[in-house]
């Protein structure tokens, strides 16, 4: 799901729709060795305990988001936080901070029943200065 292949495509499709000069993203993040994955468990919050992911920007290019069919997943919009329809086995695209065309704000919050899984992958950029913003 994650490969230097469909990170190719994913900045194809977002160099046409930002009208930027052709290749202008796969030049702006050629070194690929930056790019990582991560697999999460986010375990049934409880009265007490909750220990979701707080709201955060990822500070990469983009972020592949393979979920499951668990809820828990935010996003804020005009001030107010949207679920993301959990899907099972589809992925969401997430625009990150290294590419500051829209800073998308978001959360993992847990459900009490169940135990969300997600993998990630992460289109990442040289440089740790992009990393930065990447709060958890
Ligand atoms: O687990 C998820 O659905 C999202 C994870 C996330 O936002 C992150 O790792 O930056
Ligand atoms: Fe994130």
């Amino acid at each position: 799901m994650f490969t230097p292949e469909s990170s190719s495509v994913v900045e194809a499709i977002f160099n046409e729709c930002l009208d930027l000069p052709p290749n202008f993203l796969h030049e702006y993040n050629l070194d690929r060795s930056w790019d990582f994955m991560v697999s999460l468990s986010y375990s049934p919050a409880t009265e007490t305990e909750s220990n979701g992911l707080s709201e955060h920007q990822d500070g990469n290019c983009f972020t592949f988001v393979l979920q499951d069919d668990v809820g828990g997943l935010e996003v804020l919009k005009d001030g107010g936080w949207i679920p993301v329809i959990p899907i099972e086995g589809s992925i969401i695209v997430n625009i990150g901070d290294a590419i500051q065309f829209k800073l998308v704000m978001h959360e993992c919050t847990e459900e009490e029943k169940n135990n969300r899984k997600s993998v990630i992958g992460f289109s990442s950029k040289n440089g740790k200065e992009n990393m930065g913003n990447r709060q958890r």
